[in-house]
């Protein structure tokens, strides 16, 4: 049985560091296992302009502990008022690696998301013009539709005429929680790729429904059944280039989960590679696992993969089940499983 495994470093293609205390309590965690992350722009107010970007770029940098080698990968919120001359020369400046979409309403602070997609044609034209990936949430919010079917919906509804109309533009589907996502994916001829939580590798709706409600289980896209859950499994394990990590670790304290209208997002940060490596394993798949983590990401967003090695070895896992902040405790993510694998230290 193989004792230990040796990747290359891996990166986090989709990460909400938030800002201020909840920043330094979150990021160390990220840091040391991640040398980089695409940082979500969905903070209070968002990161909407190159120059709302750099300035929160100095904040996490100022923020990475001693010693640490992480580089945040930043982004941009898209507005309908976003300005194409800003978007192109935060991407000129080397500044920003993607831009944002949210649909106006569809997730924790997408408030100032784009309603009429018709209103961001030009920066998305720019964009393809300049080789500057979207990266979007993919949900319609359209309250007719059923939360479960708001992902599928969205790529008959937008994804698909954004990506008909704009035939060069690379897009991220982040986040992906369906069997239909996947294939849309596999089916696609260039310029599309999807990213895929932990979580949504370990839990289906019965674990946030099932025996009372389990709001720590609770984030967007909600999770769905099994058979989707299975379909997420088959193609983060397939070794296909187009699928890979990002772990949507998005930290609330759990007095903002555990409320009658409770916030959506799961904590990963501290012990996905664990879970990861335990997923993958249960999937016989464990020589897929560094294309995944270390490998697809980079090749998509045409980075080289990162040098450094990171080593897991098998023993148990510990992580905390919730760790202080300056807000209030944020519980980790629970895979209700053993951890068998564990991350060395230097
Ligand atoms: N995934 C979530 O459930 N929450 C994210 C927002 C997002 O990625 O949609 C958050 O910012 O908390
Ligand atoms: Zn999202
Ligand atoms: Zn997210």
């Amino acid at each position: 049985m193989t004792q230990t495994l040796t990747l290359r470093r891996p990166d986090d293609w989709h990460l909400h560091l938030r800002d201020g205390a909840m920043l330094d309590a979150v990021l160390p965690y990220t840091a040391a296992h991640f040398a980089r992350a695409i940082i979500m722009p969905n903070l209070v107010p968002p990161v909407v302009r190159g120059a709302d970007a750099a300035a929160y770029r100095d904040r996490i940098l100022r923020a990475l502990p001693e010693g640490a080698d992480f580089t945040p990968l930043m982004t941009l919120y898209l507005t309908e008022d976003t300005d194409p001359d800003d978007v192109a020369a935060a991407h000129a400046s080397g500044l920003i690696t993607a831009v944002k979409l949210y649909p106006a309403g569809a997730t924790t602070n997408s408030a100032s998301g784009v309603a009429n997609f018709d209103n961001v044609a030009p920066v998305l034209e720019r964009m393809a013009e300049i080789g500057l990936p979207l990266c979007t949430h993919g949900e319609v919010t359209d309250p007719e539709i059923d939360i479960f079917d708001r992902e599928a919906v969205f790529i008959d509804r937008v994804l698909d005429p954004i990506r008909s109309r704009h035939a060069g533009l690379k897009v991220v589907m982040e986040h992906i929680t369906t069997a239909d996502a996947a294939q849309y994916v596999t089916e696609s001829t260039g310029n599309l790729a999807a990213t895929i939580t932990t979580h949504h590798l370990v839990i289906n709706r019965n674990h946030i429904l099932a025996g009372g409600i389990k709001p720590h289980y609770y984030c967007l896209p909600v999770a769905k059944r099994e058979i989707h859950r299975l379909a997420l499994r088959a193609a983060a394990t397939s070794g296909d280039a187009r699928f890979f990590l990002g772990t949507d670790s998005a930290p609330h304290t759990d007095a903002n989960k555990l409320l009658p209208c409770g916030c959506a997002g799961c904590f990963t940060a501290p012990n996905t590679m664990s879970i990861l490596a335990e997923v993958f394993e249960q999937e016989d798949a464990l020589e897929q696992l560094e294309r995944f983590t270390s490998l697809n990401g980079p090749d998509f967003y045409g980075l080289a993969p990162n040098d450094a090695t990171m080593t897991l070895t098998r023993t148990p896992a510990r992580y905390p089940d919730l760790i202080d902040t300056p807000e209030g405790p944020v519980t980790v993510f629970d895979p209700l499983m053993p951890l068998n694998w564990s991350v060395n230290s230097d």
